[in-house]
């Protein structure tokens, strides 16, 4: 088995992490003293982010191990959503509302309309006896919710987000068609402050704690359940799903465009397979492409396991920064660079879509100029070819 280097080297017996608060420099200043800032501790906030998204990891590994044919539903859009979106969403929006009852804002994927209609009074019960459950097993709420709190933490989630004070951003799954088949899926959860992603948490349950390739990212032998962690400033961690370790990853350091291993969407339709093997052709990367749902693919991009993930959404398609914020500060924390296919930055204080050129582009620093030369050329190419 193939062992990431780069999380090896970081082992830690404990979570230590760096100090509460970071100085930082300014980039665009000349001297670094006149511009030192102090950057905001979301130290409390962090650790009730990794404990929401844990415990819903926990309630979405449940169901998938005994899914019901019930437990399934099709969206206005035709996407699918199953009783585990909606109690992971219940879950951790219960459970932050609980940590900062004051100042909660949150944007969502999910919301209870089809749960309201007739007919769907059992799925509610069953994503109620989830939650509770779940509650349960965590031991610090002495709660028992109803289908209407239930219904209403889900509806938490309807805030707007946007440029203005704090606001978590969930995809309680992110990958559901992943979920579904078996494979890879997150919960994905972000805090925007003042329009930035100060911090961002991705629990991968079924994403191995070593490092994957195409060939071995359904081997029954590897231990499997990654919980990410970034903060700003703070660099990213990993630690497996049930334990206490804790690893700093940093993203691959290959510099030599043939030797990156590419990531992309599992589903066809949500990128646009042939535009990146064109991307790859011209930079002459030579391993086939490792398709994985979600944003694991993040995850494992920050400790190395592949140096490129293309995102290239057919036209048409408005992103969500749900799907992006968490993994967004895992990468970039890891010192990765996340862009659009433009190469500007990705702009999360627009409220709940990113508003973008093309896609999302994403590699190491040393890589990123070559790859965007190779996205724009691959661009022009098909637009001539059409
Ligand atoms: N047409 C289209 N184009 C692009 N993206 C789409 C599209 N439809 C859906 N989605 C979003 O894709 C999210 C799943 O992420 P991935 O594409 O990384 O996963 S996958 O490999 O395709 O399964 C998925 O997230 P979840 O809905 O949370 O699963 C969707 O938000
Ligand atoms: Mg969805
Ligand atoms: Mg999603
Ligand atoms: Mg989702």
């Amino acid at each position: 088995m193939h062992i990431s280097l780069n999380w090896l080297r970081f082992v830690t017996p404990s979570t230590k992490k760096p100090p509460r608060f970071h100085l930082s420099c300014l980039p665009s200043s000349s001297s670094c003293f006149s511009s030192v800032v102090f950057a905001m501790s979301y130290d409390k906030e962090i650790a009730a982010a990794k404990k929401a998204a844990s415990l819903a990891a926990r309630l979405c590994q449940k169901v998938q191990k005994a899914l019901l044919q019930s437990d399934v539903q099709s969206k206005n859009d035709r996407t699918p959503v199953t009783v585990a979106d909606y109690g992971s969403q219940a879950l951790v929006s219960f459970m932050l509302q609980h940590e900062f009852p004051g100042e909660f804002s949150l944007v969502a994927e999910e919301d209870s309309k089809d749960l309201r209609k007739d007919g769907a009074q059992e799925i509610v019960e069953r994503i109620t006896k989830l939650v509770n459950d779940s509650l349960t097993i965590d031991g610090s709420y002495s709660v028992t919710l109803s289908t209407e709190d239930v219904l209403k933490a889900i509806d938490s989630g309807k805030s707007e987000g946007g440029s203005q004070g704090r606001h978590w951003v969930l995809d309680p799954i992110d990958g559901t068609k992943g979920f579904l088949r078996g494979d890879q899926y997150a919960i994905a959860l972000a805090l925007l402050d003042r329009g930035k992603v100060v911090l961002g948490v991705l629990a991968c349950p079924n994403l191995p704690l070593a490092y994957i390739s195409d060939a071995n990212q359904h081997s029954p032998n590897n231990e499997v359940g990654c919980l990410f962690f970034a903060e700003v400033g703070g660099g990213t961690y990993m630690q497996p799903l049930d334990s206490s370790s804790t690893v700093k990853v940093q993203v691959s350091a290959v510099e030599n465009p043939e030797e990156a291993s590419l990531f992309e969407s599992y589903e066809a339709a949500h990128s646009m397979h042939d535009l990146s093997s064109l991307i790859a052709q011209k930079l002459g990367v030579k391993a086939p492409p490792v398709r994985i749902d979600s944003q694991a693919k993040y995850g494992a991009l920050s400790r190395g396991d592949g140096a490129i993930y293309l995102r290239l959404p057919h036209k048409g398609y408005r992103e969500k920064i749900w799907d992006h914020a968490a993994g967004y500060i895992v990468v970039t924390e890891a010192g990765g660079v996340v862009t659009d296919a433009a190469g500007n930055p990705l702009d999360f204080s627009r409220g709940k879509y990113l508003d973008l050129d093309t896609g999302i582009i994403v590699t190491n620093q040393k890589l990123m100029p070559l790859l965007l030369k190779a996205v724009r050329e691959s661009l022009e190419e098909k637009a001539s070819s059409l």
